[in-house]
């Protein structure tokens, strides 16, 4: 795992400005990537209001939100993982954001790279009573709003699922990147 923006301690579940391992602050995240996450929330907005007929859309977040389902937010937070075949993400729920974060349901954007994924999702920690959902590489998944506190985590990697092209391209390790963005 690494870190842009803040530092991520897992164990001790709280965000710090400098990396404990050698007391240096993290690279930030690049422009790029930020204007990927709000597109990709500008995105989602707009396929469900096309889903729905917009004046039942319920409002989240602060007034500029209005109308919006999943509210905007600039990122400066990001959470790198790489799964081997045999590694595993148990359930959890992402709340280590601040507060304001949280209450504002500000989303978790999420990137999938390289092999699929089975991603698990629900309210209770009974992973039978959970939803399921293949991830696969350039598949993005938001959470934010009512589901910012979602119960999730990744059951299984899917060896050798990652396109071709994708390899050819990057030569990139097997296994699966995960880029998760959220704004602290
Ligand atoms: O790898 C994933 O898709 C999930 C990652 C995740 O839940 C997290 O970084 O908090
Ligand atoms: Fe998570």
């Amino acid at each position: 795992m690494m870190c842009l923006g803040k530092n991520w301690d897992p164990d001790a579940h709280m965000y710090t400005e400098l990396r404990p391992y050698d007391n240096s602050k993290p690279p930030g995240i690049p422009e790029k990537f930020s204007d990927m996450v709000k597109k990709a929330i500008q995105d989602s907005n707009e396929f469900i209001r096309g889903k729905n007929d917009s004046t039942r859309i319920l409002r989240a977040g602060p007034s500029s939100d209005e109308g919006k389902v999943v509210p905007s937010m600039s990122p400066d937070i990001c959470i790198v993982k790489f799964y081997t075949k045999t590694d595993r993400h148990g359930l959890h729920r992402d709340k280590d954001e601040s507060e304001k974060s949280l209450e504002k349901g500000l989303p978790v954007v999420s990137f999938s790279i390289g092999d699929s994924a089975e991603f698990l999702y629900g309210e209770t920690r009974a992973v039978g009573e959970a939803d399921k959902v293949i991830l696969e590489s350039g598949d993005v998944l938001i959470y934010g709003g009512k589901s910012r506190l979602i119960l999730h985590g990744v059951t299984s990697i899917l060896p050798d699922t990652a396109p071709a092209s994708l390899m050819e391209a990057t030569n990139m390790c097997l296994g699966r990147l995960n880029l998760s963005f959220r704004m602290y």
